[in-house]
């Protein structure tokens, strides 16, 4: 996250950590949003290559152990079938990762709210992005959780040619344009809306510019959860 600042402790308790086994070491590569208690919600250009992955709840200081936290292990990961990782433009960014035990809720670990079916924000409607990415284009991760205010930017504006043209598509989300943005290891992390009073997480951190991370009209682009319901309902029940 570009901007913004640190979060709350475990004020985004459905937020995740997911993490890659090297070298005996496991290392945050993007986020994710706990949406049952054994399932977890992420990008599919987050997982498109076969490692071991964990999911870790509860975190806030990724490199030091708070006691808040629960590490669970990644059983089955579940692409979106029309995901194309040589075509971003075309969205499916989105993944399913069945945890191979089930996450205790309390108030540091609880479930994300999704959108119903089709729901799509107006102009303007506040959001939060967080994560534990790059805090600068070329940077370093946060070692804490960050949010950064970037509210929605409709798909007129969105698709403009001076803004992202026709590489965003209506199954995606808008959001920012300013010098707020996500960057590498956001990924896969939640678009938090205020939607009558309550977080909804809209957006799957998808893709932000390949000349960087907070550019002028050039928002960070999320997949919108709420094209994917009957999909998710399919795989998760
Ligand atoms: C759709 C097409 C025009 C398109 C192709 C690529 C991009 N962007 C990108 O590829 C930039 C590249 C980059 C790397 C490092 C620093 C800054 C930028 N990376 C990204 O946008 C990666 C997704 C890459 C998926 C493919 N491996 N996502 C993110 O960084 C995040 F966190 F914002 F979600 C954006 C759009």
């Amino acid at each position: 996250v570009v901007g913004g600042e640190v979060a709350s402790p475990n004020s985004w308790p459905w937020q995740i950590s997911l993490q890659y086994l090297s070298g005996g070491s496991y290392y945050h590569t993007c986020g994710g949003s706990l949406i049952r208690r054994n399932w977890v919600m992420t990008a599919a250009h987050c997982v498109d290559s076969s490692r071991t992955w964990r999911v870790v709840l509860g975190d806030h200081d990724i490199y030091n152990q708070e006691g808040r936290e629960q590490y669970i292990r990644v059983s089955q990961v579940v692409i979106h079938p029309n995901w194309n990782s040589n075509s971003l433009a075309s969205g499916y960014d989105i993944a399913l990762l069945r945890l191979s035990s089930d996450a205790t809720l309390n108030s540091y670990v609880k479930l994300a709210t999704l959108p119903p079916s089709g729901q799509v924000l107006p102009h303007n409607n506040a959001c939060y992005i967080t994560g534990w990415g790059l805090t600068q284009t070329g940077g370093s991760l946060s070692a804490k959780l960050k949010q950064a205010y970037l509210p929605v930017v409709d798909y007129s504006t969105c698709s403009r040619s001076d803004w992202w043209g026709s590489a965003v598509k209506n199954t995606m989300v808008c959001a920012g344009g300013g010098s707020l943005s996500g960057c590498q290891g956001d990924s896969g992390g939640p678009l938090n809306c205020q939607v009558s009073g309550q977080y909804v997480v809209h957006g799957v951190t998808s893709f932000v510019s390949s000349s960087g991370c907070n550019v002028y009209q050039k928002p960070t682009v999320f997949t919108r959860v709420s094209a994917y319901r009957s999909w998710i309902s399919g795989i998760i029940g």
